[in-house]
This record gives structure tokens, sequence and C-alpha cells, in this order.
């Protein structure tokens, strides 16, 4: 007999997890099948393993930073296999954690990959399972360019499987990915190649917040390439690589070459032209605000509709999702997807909310844009040799001076976003700011001293 349920999740990432539990949390029959392993990107290879490589590069600056707070450290080294192996120990855990959540809801996890046999149907190993509802959150993969010797090169995913620390390492790409790896690699000693295709990396951030960045690239020695691109890659007999760039230059005795040039979706595989679902040029499968594909009780949700890609936008797409389907008391539930708070794991972080300074002014018009700035030392490095700048922005329109953009990068910059993001979902103007006693001494502050 065929099993059937009401809710299927297409993914056992974070968008397809997310809408699993919550729609048998609802008393739906749900089940989620998964290919690979269970918590998708952001757990295996995505925010969590990234996070915790950060967190090492932390402390890789603390140590630098300690003699300054009188501390003489003799550092014998530094461990790469160490810090993965715990990494993993984590990751299991957290395994563990999403197993025994689905078995408290009741939600079943089929273990193989899923192709749509029809619009109710899918196949699971030989399998056919039916359901009322359901949701494609396969989310996407890394891409790589067509260039010779472009398979010597690894992806993020490649990256969190190396058991040994490249001495020398290029990583390609101008997204945060790109900087986020680049920066734990330098930090934990690897000499370290950036390479841009344009004049910076996050080009679509506030320009006030990546000439920070930029700064501090500078100043930490961390070697960012401009206006390149790599044209071949040759490895020699010793394994390691010679990258050709298309500006002429040529970074020899390469360890490691990491694409981080961009993800794409994962849905070529999956037969969706069997159930009727259309994607657009890409691969994407474009929704409506309520998920809905473009057949009824087909839905996405997560990196697949190509919108935020990030771990928290997936979950609440999908909660939603399964709110307006099984809670009679949400039945026009869905994501608000304005004011998306987003965290770059730069050194020192980047924390961003709402419109640039570029964006703002072309939504309202110059005059109707004020501008607030902020650069100062932050006191953790401010008494050593490396002591450095944080930037903080404040981007208001109107009258009113509505807080319209929020925009960071210094240390702590990544915890202190969420509360802000709160204050901006509910309306908060400039005065709102101003009228908050300031929180001392904490970089924080200046958010709410700024004149
Ligand atoms: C290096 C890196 C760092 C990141 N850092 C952050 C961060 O700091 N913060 C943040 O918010 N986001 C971050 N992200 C993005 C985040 O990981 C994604 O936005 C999120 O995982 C999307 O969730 P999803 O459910 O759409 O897809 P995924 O998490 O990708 O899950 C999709 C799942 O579907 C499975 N699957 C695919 N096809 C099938 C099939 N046919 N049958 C069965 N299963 C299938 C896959 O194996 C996968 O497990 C990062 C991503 C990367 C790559």
């Amino acid at each position: 007999m065929t099993r059937h349920y009401d809710y299927l999740a297409i993914g056992a990432g974070s968008g397809g997890i997310a809408s699993a539990n919550r729609a048998a949390i609802r008393g739906a029959k749900a089940a989620v099948i998964e290919a690979k392993a269970v918590g998708g990107t952001c757990v295996n290879v995505g925010c969590v393993p990234k996070k915790v490589m950060w967190y090492g590069a932390h402390i890789a600056e603390a140590i630098k930073y300690s003699p300054a707070y009188g501390f003489d450290l003799q550092q014998q080294g530094f461990d790469w296999a160490t810090l993965v192996r715990n990494r993993e120990a984590y990751i299991e855990r957290i395994h563990g954690a999403y197993q025994r959540g689905f078995a408290s809801n009741g939600v079943d996890l089929i273990e193989g990959f899923a192709t749509f046999v029809d619009k109710n149907t899918v196949e699971v190993n030989g399998e056919r399972i039916t359901a009322d509802h359901i949701t494609i959150a396969v989310g996407g993969r890394p891409s790589r360019p067509d260039i010779p010797g472009a398979e010597l090169g690894i992806d993020s995913d490649g990256f969190f499987a190396l058991t040994e620390q490249p001495k020398k390492a290029v990583v390609v790409g101008a997204g945060y990915i790109a900087v986020e790896i680049a920066g734990v690699l330098h930090a934990l000693g690897s000499d370290t190649h950036l390479l841009v295709r344009k004049d910076r990396p996050l080009r679509n951030f506030d320009a006030d917040i990546t000439d920070a960045l930029l700064e501090r690239m500078k100043q930490d020695e961390l070697q960012l390439h401009t206006h390149t691109e790599v044209s071949k890659i040759e490895a020699s007999s010793d394994g390691r690589l010679t990258v050709y760039l298309t500006d002429g230059g040529m970074l020899l005795n390469v360890d490691c070459l990491i694409w981080a040039i961009g993800r794409e979706p994962a849905t070529d595989a999956i037969q969706l032209e069997v159930a009727g679902v259309s994607t657009d040029a890409h691969g994407y499968i474009r929704t409506d605000a309520f998920q809905n594909t473009n057949v009824p009780g087909i839905y996405a949700v997560g990196d697949i509709t190509g919108e935020a890609q990030l771990t928290p936008v997936a979950v609440k797409a999908g909660r939603m999702l399964a709110e307006r389907l099984f809670n009679p008391a949400m039945p026009e539930a869905k994501m608000d997807y304005r004011l998306i708070p987003t965290v770059v794991f730069s050194h020192p972080p980047i924390g961003t909310i709402g419109l640039t300074e570029a964006e703002a002014k072309a939504e309202y018009g110059d005059a109707n844009v004020k501008v607030y700035r902020s650069s100062f030392a932050a006191m953790y490095n401010a008494i050593t040799p490396h002591r450095a700048l944080s930037t903080f922005k404040l981007v208001c329109a109107g009258k009113e001076e509505k807080v319209v953009g929020l925009h960071g990068i210094g240390e702590g910059m990544d915890e202190v976003l969420q509360g802000f993001a709160v204050a901006m979902k509910m309306g908060a103007t400039k005065a709102d700011f101003d009228a908050t006693v300031a929180l001392h001494p904490t970089s924080a502050e200046e958010f709410v001293t700024m004149r």
C-alpha cells in the first residue's frame, strides 16, 4: 500500500524541517525526505561549521591581542584537525537533536532522493509516497566556473571537508561566503588571497561599510586581488596549484583554491516537469507571497525560491506555510520578507538591515535622506598595537527620520544587530534611538548617541 501523508517536505534542511515539524504540531500527518544529511546546508556545510571556524579565528585574534592585555603566551601551534573533529562532533549532536524533535512531534524522516511522479506523488528508493500538500525545500549547491582546471579547486562544501590547514589558499568570489572563508583562513595563519572580479567584495552592501572592511583587510594584510578572475588552473607533480589570472598575474604553489562564486538551485534532478511546476530561467521556483508555486498543493520554501537565502528565512517561511495550511486560526499566515537582518562573519563582523544609503536615496530622493555615521576605536583593540576603527551608520528617511537602514562593521556587531532589527520592525525613528539611554561602555551605544 502507498504511504500517504497530509504534508510532505522534500529536503530536510532549514525550511523542510521547520515546516514538517510545525505541520505535525498542528495535527498533520507529516514526513520529510532527505537525500544526504539531516539539517541541510546550514547545519552540515553552512552556518554552523562556518561559525565554529569563525570562533576559532576569533581565538587566534585574541591570542594576537593578548600581550597588550598582559599575557605572555607560548603558542605551541594550532591543530586544524582538532578544530574540525570537535566541530563535526557538535554537528553530530545537532543531528541527534533533530531526530529527537521528529520523534516527539511525530514526523517521519524518510532517507533517500525524491523525484516527482505526479503532483501528489513522489518516488523515494523505489517507493511511491503520496501527500495532499508537498513542499519543495531542496536548497542549492555551490557553482563552479567553466574554465580549464576548475575541478582542481574545491567549493565551500570542500572547505569544510579539509582535514589539514592549507598553507597557501586562494578564495575566489565577492559574496559573503568568500569573505568569511578568506577571513577564517587568514586569521588562522594561512597565506590567503581573495580574488574579486570588480573593485571590492560585498558590492551590494553599504559603501561606508565595505570601505571599512577594505581598510581592515589592508591593516590585517589579507591579500585582496581586485578586477581579476581565474583563467586557468594547473596542478604540478607535488599536487600544488598554479593559478593563472585574467590580468596576466599568476599565483604559484597554492595548496587550495576555493570557489565561492555563488550557488545554484538543486531543481534539475527532481522531475519538476511531471508535476507541472515551473521554474525561472535559472532553475529557481518562484512563489507568491504564500509560498504557492504555480501548481495548487505544491509549495516551495528556502533557498530554492531564490529569495533572501538565509536559514531564518527558510525556517520562518516553512513555519508560516504550515500554520496557514493546518492552523485554522492563521489562514493568512505568511513570511514577511521586509527588513531581514543579516550578518557577515568577517573580521570584524558586519551587520546590516534595511536600505543602504544609495538605495534610500534612490527610493526617497537625496533631500529626504539623512545619514548619521560614527567611526571609533572599539575598546577591545584600542589598547593593543592593532588599533582599528569600527564604523556604524544609520540611514534615516523623511521628516520624521524613520530609520530605514542600519549598518555596522566592528567587534560585537553580530550580536548587536538583532535588537535593533526589532526596533526597526516596529518603525523606530532617530528620535526613538536618541530617547534610549546608552549602554556604556559598549560599541552598541554609538547607535543611540550619533549626532
Ligand atoms: C558556507 C555557507 C555559509 C552560510 N552561512 C549562513 C549564515 O551564517 N546564516 C544564514 O542564515 N544562512 C547561511 N547560509 C545559508 C543557509 O545555509 C541557507 O539559506 C539554508 O540552509 C537554506 O535552507 P533550505 O531549507 O532552503 O535548504 P538546505 O538547507 O540547502 O536543505 C536542502 C536539503 O534538501 C536535500 N535535498 C535536495 N534534493 C533532494 C531530493 N530530491 N530529495 C531529498 N532531499 C533532497 C539536500 O540534501 C539538503 O539537505 C550559509 C550557506 C553556506 C553555503
